[in-house]
């Protein structure tokens, strides 16, 4: 189906550039006076890696400062680029123009894993600023609202388009100028299993998610930079097979303003800047669809209607490769006839707020930097830092003391909530009760894949109310761990099989003895300088990582459980590292184990203010559970466990980490889970960090002197036989 060429939409897509090579193929002017085509795509300088394509009504302020040395995008191929088997390979006939675009299209895909600063050789000074710039998608992602595309490059919210990406690997017939940008629609490809590009094997359909919102923004006009038309054209496939693809022309709809990529210095015709009707592409009527078709190519008219007989005739007389678009398409214009819009590119600076504490979900996505424009994400659990390393802005929203009362009430109704849900506990999984100095025990034994022997226990501990209220007890090291600097950051996340840099959606602190979790935590801070609530974490963990064990070891004794021989040990190895995890709204810890082979059996976790559920999910090809999805990365939980607020959590058995993966999904604004372990110096092959997991996880005296007992919620100095319940009465007189 051909696009109709009388449509006239306009659109409000921002359009993101990954203009470290923004588009190449037609460079070389049009011999004779006209030069009007040339320009845009090989004068396009780009100074960032992926910047805001400029909208009118976008005001560039301020001196932007470019990183000097910029990282190669980390950004996937997008799926409307070209792939290497679409350019040609031999020698053409025709015109200059074509000849030196293919070979810099070639070159340009070689090129696709040189420095930024190679890509950018040559191109001009540009007149303007980027709007947002980024060095990577995630940033792009984080900080702007128009943009939210993971993978490929139209991102749609409703199914409406809202921004759309285009990378630096171009099409044939791509063609960017100041006002003009002409391009396929991604989607429809697929990797060719040699070279490992992306190709196109046959045909793009209209069932595309890409197409579709675009089709529908064109019909609907809504507003973005401009789709004046989308049509179908023939390009060479993965076997030199001519293949239909989608191709989109946008317009700037306020032709007013200059675009910030425009060459500086260059005349507006240099830069194909005109009006709305000074020049005009005629149209005609195929003699056999009678659907009207603009003259879009030099080499002349073809029928654009893909469902006629005549349709793309043209490439019958020429090499398709060889087709140029006509300088009256290049430069006629087109009158935006859609509703007003907002064009507001610039997201404000998120500010502090009586009614927020500050973790809520807006406090978690990016900043579009005031000084240099970089797109920046959320990394420091206290604010924003510039990512751009030549730039020192911070913005900082001091984070409120969460309260009570309100995190209290998160965790009442989450566990109305859940009281009426069933199917918590698979079948397979044993399940006792216990109650020791009113803390409630729930031991849950984990089944190996004969669905009968034991392989490890879980146990949630959950404190009595006064364990939680009194003086010095939960709800206070809650309150004091606010005010301590954490060090919680973002870190990258080890996403297999993902080329993007994404951070994980929590923020992660080590404390103690190294530790490599899922995430690498490059830092960490030693007990001797951990602030006081880590450690009196650390006390209360030993107590609950100890009495989880015993308890295991007493049920099955006493219900004559089956256990698979040494999985559930009888020892406690006394934890050396912690890491604190912090979540704000939606933040989350997907599913992961903690198997780590220089790992002790016993991990505990202390949950902290909002409410979360912790799910434990046989791994993929475990014969356990529900086997019907056996074979999913994704599956069906044996085990879902609400966590609140003072709850521990004690996994108990290394063989649980082989068999199952947890997922934790908090429920609520802010949460802390404190995780110790036992990091087996012996383990580490390294000397030095062999070394540093000793001195690191050695627990200061005065601390190691205290005890922490659950059963009867107090410490107690072994040294000066003080007993009280809160730690702070012993540390601070010992
Ligand atoms: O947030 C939690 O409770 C779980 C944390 C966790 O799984 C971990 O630290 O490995
Ligand atoms: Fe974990």
């Amino acid at each position: 189906m051909a696009g109709s060429l009388d449509n006239t939409i306009a659109q409000a897509i921002p359009l993101i550039t990954d203009d470290t090579n923004l588009g190449d193929p037609i460079t070389e002017p049009n011999q004779g006076p006209v030069v009007d085509h040339t320009p845009v795509v090989d004068t396009i300088p780009a100074p960032n890696p992926i910047s805001v394509a400029d909208t009118p009504n976008i005001a560039h302020g301020g001196m932007v400062k470019y990183p000097a040395k910029r990282k190669y995008k980390e950004i996937e191929e997008e799926e409307h680029a070209p792939s290497v088997s679409q350019m040609p390979g031999s020698q053409q006939v025709r015109p200059r123009r074509v000849t030196r675009s293919r070979a810099k299209l070639v070159e340009t895909v070689a090129d696709a894993h040189a420095s930024p600063a190679d890509v950018h050789a040559n191109k001009p000074e540009p007149y303007g600023q980027p709007v947002a710039w980024a060095d990577k998608r995630a940033a792009l992602n984080d900080a702007l609202p128009y943009f939210k595309a993971h993978q490929g490059s139209v991102h749609t919210k409703d199914l409406v388009p809202k921004g759309m990406l285009i990378d630096c690997i171009v099409g044939i017939r791509d063609y960017f100028s100041s006002q003009v940008i002409v391009t396929s629609i991604g989607g429809g490809r697929v990797q060719d299993p040699i070279t490992k590009t992306m190709v196109r094997t046959e045909d793009q359909g209209e069932d595309g998610k890409n197409f579709k919102a675009l089709k529908y923004a064109l019909e609907n006009k809504h507003p973005f930079v401009m789709i004046a038309d989308i049509w179908q054209e023939k390009i060479k496939g993965d076997k030199e097979q001519p293949v239909v693809v989608y191709m989109i022309r946008l317009e700037k709809v306020r032709l007013d303003t200059k675009s910030w990529w425009t060459p500086k210095g260059v005349s507006a015709h240099e830069a194909g800047e005109f009006g709305i009707g000074t020049y005009s592409c005629a149209s005609h009527t195929c003699t056999t669809c009678q659907s009207q078709s603009k003259e879009i190519f030099e080499q002349g008219w073809t029928c654009l209607n893909s469902e006629c007989s005549k349709y793309f005739e043209l490439a019958a007389c020429f090499d398709i490769d060889h087709l140029t678009y006509s300088d009256a398409f290049l430069r006629e214009r087109t009158a935006y006839t859609g509703p007003e819009f907002d064009d507001e590119r610039v997201p404000s600076l998120p500010s502090e707020d009586n009614n927020s504490i500050g973790s809520e979900k807006e406090y978690k996505q990016g900043i579009l930097c005031p000084k240099c424009h970089c797109c920046s994400r959320r990394i420091k659990w206290d604010g924003w830092c510039c990512e751009n390393a030549e730039c020192d802005f911070k913005h900082i929203v001091p984070l409120k003391q969460t309260p009570l009362d309100g995190m209290r009430s998160e965790n009442q109704k989450m566990e109305q909530r859940r009281s009426s849900s069933a199917n918590d506990v698979h079948e397979s999984i044993i399940v006792h009760e216990t109650i020791a100095g009113g803390q409630e025990f729930k031991t849950f034994f984990l089944p190996d894949e004969d669905g009968k022997t034991a392989i490890g226990t879980i146990t949630r501990i959950r404190p009595t109310e006064a364990a939680l209220s009194r003086r010095g007890g939960i709800d206070d090291l809650y309150l004091q761990l606010q005010r301590e600097d954490l060090k919680l950051e973002r870190r990258p996340a080890k996403n297999a099989g993902c080329r993007v840099e994404e951070l994980t959606s929590h923020f992660s602190g080590n404390f103690g003895a190294p530790y490599k979790f899922g995430v690498v935590v490059k830092t960490t801070t030693s007990f001797g300088d951990a602030p006081a609530p880590i450690l009196e974490t650390l006390l209360r963990l030993t107590w609950g990582g100890k009495a989880a064990v015993e308890t295991s070891v007493n049920l099955i004794q006493d219900k004559g459980i089956k256990v698979l021989e040494n999985a559930i040990p009888s020892e406690f190895e006394q934890y050396n590292e912690q890491l604190v995890l912090g979540y704000f709204e939606n933040s989350k810890i997907s599913a992961h184990d903690d198997g780590e082979k220089e790992l002790g059996p016993n991990v505990a976790s202390l949950s902290l203010g909002s409410p979360s559920v912790m799910k434990f999910s046989p791994k993929k090809g475990k014969n356990i559970g529900d086997t019907k999805d056996i074979n999913k990365k994704k599956r069906k939980p044996v085990l879902s466990l609400l966590l609140k607020h003072g709850d521990m959590l004690v996994m108990h058995g290394e063989r649980i980490q082989k068999l199952y993966l947890h997922a934790v999904d908090p429920c609520g604004k802010h949460r802390f889970a404190l995780t110790c372990r036992h990091v087996r110096p012996r383990t580490i092959p390294d000397e030095e960090q062999r070394e540093l997991s000793i001195v690191n996880g050695k627990i200061p005296n005065r601390w190691a002197a205290v005890r922490y007992d659950g059963r009867e919620d107090r410490f107690e100095s072994s040294v000066t036989g003080e007993v009280a319940t809160s730690v702070g009465a012993i540390i601070g007189s010992g």
